[in-house]
């Protein structure tokens, strides 16, 4: 079965009128049903493809798909099953919750019965019941945010595009945030879109991660795939006590192993580049030699370690042409 995707980019760029290319021959193919991240440095060019995507840029050359069908022909169509949570709160300030969803209700021509059972719904997922009535500026701005989100899920998005949601957020309403973002995707089968610079939060939510660089796809792939890319490992020996640790670097020494390594209490983490095969042969020498330890293990890079490293040798490839 050929699988079609929900965005497809190929080649596509777009230079503004000052000579930027804020993208060059930029591709892309995000499934149906996934939330999809989009990481990269600033002025990767992110936003730039945001505002394509959801058609508030025109591009210079190349090919986008949505739902299967060509932006630019379809746009209308298009926007009509679409929505975007952007940087600026775009909900009206003096408007209560319900008012900016009748409002946004009437745009959709969405009928009453059905816009109150969506609005309920939503006011649900979104944890929103203490916040329906009151003008929507006094609330805080991550109570602002949610509900922003669900005055756009009102007219039942296929794809929802959130321009890094959660910046400016404390840590405890930011994962408030994931868990509704995890909701929408899995109640609605909402595609999700989104922009981070966080992380934690793209590693937290993605089914898919692209990683972009002046204006280029750099690598697409699940959070656990790209970590796997980078090379670098550590591996954590927990030592019986410090005796144990001393007589392993003894070892490192007479044996010319040349590990490199930090100390913290009994416990050495050495840093490796390409993980087994040194793994094993720690292990087999440690029970060789009688070294009494507690634990061996191979700690998996973090996505922030992948991304730095992938960012990295995108430069030197580039560097070196
Ligand atoms: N309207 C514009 N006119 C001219 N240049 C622009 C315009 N918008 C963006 N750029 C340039 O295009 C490049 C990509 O910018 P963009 O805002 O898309 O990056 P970004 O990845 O979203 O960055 P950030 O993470 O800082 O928001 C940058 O060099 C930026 O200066």
């Amino acid at each position: 079965m050929i699988k079609i995707y929900i965005i497809e980019s190929r080649n596509v760029t777009k230079k503004f009128k000052n000579g930027v290319k804020a993208l060059n021959n930029f591709d892309l193919k995000v499934k149906e049903g996934q939330i999809f991240s989009l990481l990269g440095p600033n002025g990767a060019g992110k936003s730039t493809l945001i505002k394509i995507l959801t058609t508030y840029y025109k591009y210079n050359s190349g090919e986008i798909n949505i739902f299967g069908t060509d932006l630019i022909n379809n746009s209308k169509e298009i926007r009509k099953n679409i929505a975007c949570v952007s940087q600026n709160i775009s909900v009206d300030n003096h408007l209560s919750l319900k008012e900016n969803i009748i409002f946004q209700s009437h745009l959709y021509k969405i009928d009453r019965k059905e816009s109150n059972r969506r609005m309920n719904d939503l006011i649900n997922i979104l944890k929103l019941e203490k916040y329906i009535d009151f003008p929507t500026k006094t609330y805080s701005g991550g109570i602002k945010r949610r509900l922003d989100i669900a005055i756009n899920m009102i007219s039942n998005p296929k794809i929802l595009f959130l321009d890094e949601p959660t910046t400016g957020m404390d840590i405890e309403s930011r994962k408030i945030l994931w868990d509704i973002i995890l909701k929408i995707n899995k109640n609605y089968n909402t595609t999700i879109f989104l922009t981070t610079h966080y992380l934690e939060e793209a590693d937290h939510l993605s089914d898919e991660i692209c990683i972009m660089k002046d204006g280029k796809n750099i690598i697409q792939s699940s959070p656990d795939s790209l970590k796997y890319l980078t090379k670098k490992r550590v591996i954590k020996i927990e030592f019986t006590d410090m005796k144990n640790l001393e007589n392993f670097e003894d070892l490192n020494k007479i044996l010319k192993l040349n590990l490199r390594y930090e100390k913290k209490q009994n416990i050495l983490f050495i840093s490796i580049q390409n993980g087994k095969n040194i793994f094993k042969d720690l292990n087999n020498l440690l029970l060789k030699k009688d070294i009494d330890f507690k634990g061996i293990s191979i700690i998996k890079p973090t996505l922030e370690e992948a991304f730095i490293d992938i960012i990295n040798k995108d430069k030197e490839v580039n560097n070196n042409v």
